[in-house]
């Protein structure tokens, strides 16, 4: 017997085209998608223990965020309106290492509230105390690549390799598979050449991929090019870090060798778009990446640069950004923004061909959307609706794995009321 049977949904399946099934069933058994197509074709709601009524409805796979901070919404709102560099030394990096097991619980648990409420089902991560993130993973039902950050020109740069490996041991594949573990070595600023190294001898032993901040401000290229004479993706490549699967966040600042460098190493990128413009960090060169070849995911960064965790409003200011950036209306059109944040985001994170599709087979991690909304009216266009118009709280349930994280957008892995006060508890401790 079949667990759920979705009805009379409209199915986006995000497999290449832009079709949709306007009148379609899905039927999930145990984690998997069992079958698709047109409604009553799949399954009698005999046949399924649970039936949802998907009339008004979108199915579409959940959105996944290719590069974030989980418990970085501890410090949302906290320091704005500065660059990079300057925030990172003089406002984050002194309360981070303030941050206790529990602010790393309770923060992640709050990313994970919000990411469910709109609408994401798998995140990358990359931060400290990973055993804590992994714990929230667990318990909220989401899916995520996780990393130990690594930062290779400070005090602590051994032992975090040293924990990057007990968390690979210790988690690689753990919370019923849905979890993976990655090597996080921060960028190159802030990791040498002979740690990096050490980082790709040990990811490349353990089977690991790789998760990096890359060229995301002019600053970073000329500091990199004043070191070693290269850009920082040339330098990168030098080291040989792109012999290993790599996930490079943000990418702003390439030149045409540096995309090319990418694409035939298979380099996936994490766009961060909103966090770029808030930092004043800089427009990737999308449209060219895309172009090239290149793999494009969608992020949102840490919430305390961007500073919500809502990726269908990252679509939207990714399709924007493109377009004021190259003066082209046509640059990253709807389709092009949702592919980025969803097939494109699973093969960025080497999870293509499990999640990113609605397709029989495979994970079923898919979120139903409320088309029946005034700002969705009239619906000339479901895709451009949803990139353009749509909004998180549009987002009704969401399922991971075959199970149900939110339903008519009540959470039912996560006590909100819990989350939200434990983590403003946290929150006045660190930067009260
Ligand atoms: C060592 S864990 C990860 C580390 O990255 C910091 N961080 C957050 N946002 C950014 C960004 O946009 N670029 C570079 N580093 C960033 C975070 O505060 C952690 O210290
Ligand atoms: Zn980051």
């Amino acid at each position: 017997m079949a667990d759920i049977l979705i009805q009379g949904v409209s199915v986006l399946t995000m497999e290449g085209s832009e079709d949709i099934i306007e009148n379609g069933d899905i039927l999930i058994k145990g984690d998997r998608i069992a079958a698709l197509g047109p409604y009553g074709s799949v399954s009698t709601e005999e046949q399924a223990k649970r039936v949802i009524d998907g009339s008004g409805k979108i199915a579409m796979p959940g959105f996944v965020n290719c590069h974030t901070h989980a418990a970085m919404t501890m410090l949302r709102s906290y320091a704005d309106d500065m660059p990079l560099m300057e925030w990172l030394s003089e406002k984050i990096w002194p309360v981070e290492d303030k941050l206790e097991p529990e602010d790393i619980y309770w923060g992640t648990m709050l990313c994970c509230l919000e990411m469910i409420k709109s609408g994401t089902t798998t995140f990358a991560d990359m931060y400290f105390i990973m055993d804590q993130v992994a714990l929230a993973v667990e318990k909220s039902g989401l899916r995520a690549c996780l990393s130990r950050g690594l930062i290779g020109n400070g005090p602590n740069a051994g032992l975090a390799l040293e924990e990057n490996i007990n968390f690979f041991k210790e988690w690689n594949d753990g919370a019923g598979g849905r979890i993976k573990v990655m090597f996080g070595p921060h960028a190159p600023y802030t990791c040498p050449p002979e740690y990096l190294k050490q980082v790709i001898e040990l990811a490349g032993k353990y089977g690991a991929g790789l998760h990096i901040h890359v060229a995301e401000t002019k600053s970073e290229v000329e500091q990199i090019n004043a070191s070693y004479g290269r850009t920082p993706v040339g330098h990168l490549d030098s080291v040989g870090l792109f012999e290993l699967p790599v996930l490079a966040a943000h990418c702003v600042h390439l030149d045409n060798a540096d995309i090319e460098i990418l694409a035939r190493n298979n380099v996936g990128v994490a766009h961060c778009p909103e966090s770029n413009m808030k930092l004043a960090s800089g427009a990737a060169p999308v449209a060219g990446l895309l172009e090239a070849g290149v793999c494009v995911g969608l992020g949102t960064d840490g919430a305390a640069s961007n500073n919500n965790l809502d990726m269908l409003e990252e679509m939207r200011s990714a399709a924007m950004l493109q377009k004021v950036n190259t003066g082209d209306p046509t640059v990253m059109p709807a389709f092009t923004a949702l592919r980025t944040a969803t097939a494109n985001g699973a093969r960025v994170l080497g999870l293509a061909g499990e999640i990113g599709m609605l397709k029989t087979g495979m994970k079923a991690d898919l979120i139903l959307i409320n088309k029946h909304r005034p700002h969705f009216c009239p619906q000339h266009n479901l895709i451009a609706n949803l990139v353009y118009a749509g909004h998180s709280t549009d987002v009704d349930t969401v399922i991971v794995d075959g199970k149900i994280l939110m339903e008519n957008r009540r959470v039912l892995t996560i006590d909100e009321e819990e989350v939200m006060r434990e983590a403003q508890i946290r929150a006045d401790r660190l930067v009260g």
